[in-house]
């Protein structure tokens, strides 16, 4: 639990889960939420696809082997893991569980198959936003634009795209990506609002006694 600066009020942490096809936006958003939000933890999966030109092991993602990622899975080291586009992916148990304990918030790049586990284990926690793209052809066109996937992979992740989008009504709030400036006032709204929420305020009775104590005196 944190403080939420009032006295006795804390605040359950909460898991803020972005999703969407591969290119609509999901990591820049996420990139900037955490810039601008120093209490929000991004969360660092484990995968075994091969790094991208610039990515940080430990930073963007853990690099690990087949045998190593299903070690991982044979420990309960994951909170979620899932094959996507014929990868494993899986976020780490312990730096997650110790960032909620504490009363942050942990953000979290994820498909819908790794929401659909977390909102399972913890549905009062997750706070789920489907990313849409403005278009079939904007979606195609960041794909080659962030030229980083070979011409094979960006067509299998475009074919890809309609099976991951048709999960969109499972998500608490859809954004779509059209002006980046636009779609992200709108998730940090969405998380600023979430985190307002008066079930996640632990203490808020006391509080609001003591204010109506006061009002007597
Ligand atoms: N609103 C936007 N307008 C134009 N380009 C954008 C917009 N949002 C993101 N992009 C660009 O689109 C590309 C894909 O974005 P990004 O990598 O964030 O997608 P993603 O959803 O995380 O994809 P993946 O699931 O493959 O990791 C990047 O080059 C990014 O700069
Ligand atoms: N279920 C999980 N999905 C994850 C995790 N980390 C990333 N992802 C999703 O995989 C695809 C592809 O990502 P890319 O970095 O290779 O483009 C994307 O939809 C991610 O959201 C995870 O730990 N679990």
């Amino acid at each position: 639990m944190v403080a939420s600066g009032f006295d006795g009020v804390e605040r359950r942490g909460l898991m803020f889960v972005l999703s969407s096809p591969s290119g609509a936006g999901k990591t820049t958003l996420s990139r900037m939420l955490i810039a601008e939000t120093p209490a929000l933890q991004m969360s660092v999966s484990a995968t075994t696809r091969p790094k991208r030109p610039g990515e940080v092991h430990g930073k963007d993602y853990f690099f690990v082997d087949h045998t190593r990622f299903e070690t991982m899975v044979a420990n309960g080291e994951l909170l979620e893991w899932a094959t996507v586009f014929d990868n494993r992916y899986g976020t780490p148990r312990a730096p997650v569980e110790a960032a909620l304990s504490s009363g942050q918030d942990v953000l979290f790049d994820i498909d819908w198959q790794g929401t659909q586990q977390l909102r399972d284990r913890s549905p009062k926690d997750v706070v789920s936003v489907f990313i849409l793209p403005p278009s079939v052809s904007a979606l195609e066109q960041r794909l080659h634009t962030r030229a980083q996937d070979s011409e094979e992979i960006i067509r299998g992740r475009m074919r890809k795209a309609g099976d991951e989008m048709s999960h969109f009504d499972a998500y608490d709030y859809i954004v779509v990506n059209d002006n980046i400036g636009i779609a992200f006032e709108a998730v940090k709204s969405i998380l600023r609002a979430e985190q307002l929420k008066r079930e996640r305020q632990v203490g808020l009775s006391d509080f609001v006694l003591g204010l109506r104590r006061q009002l007597e005196k």
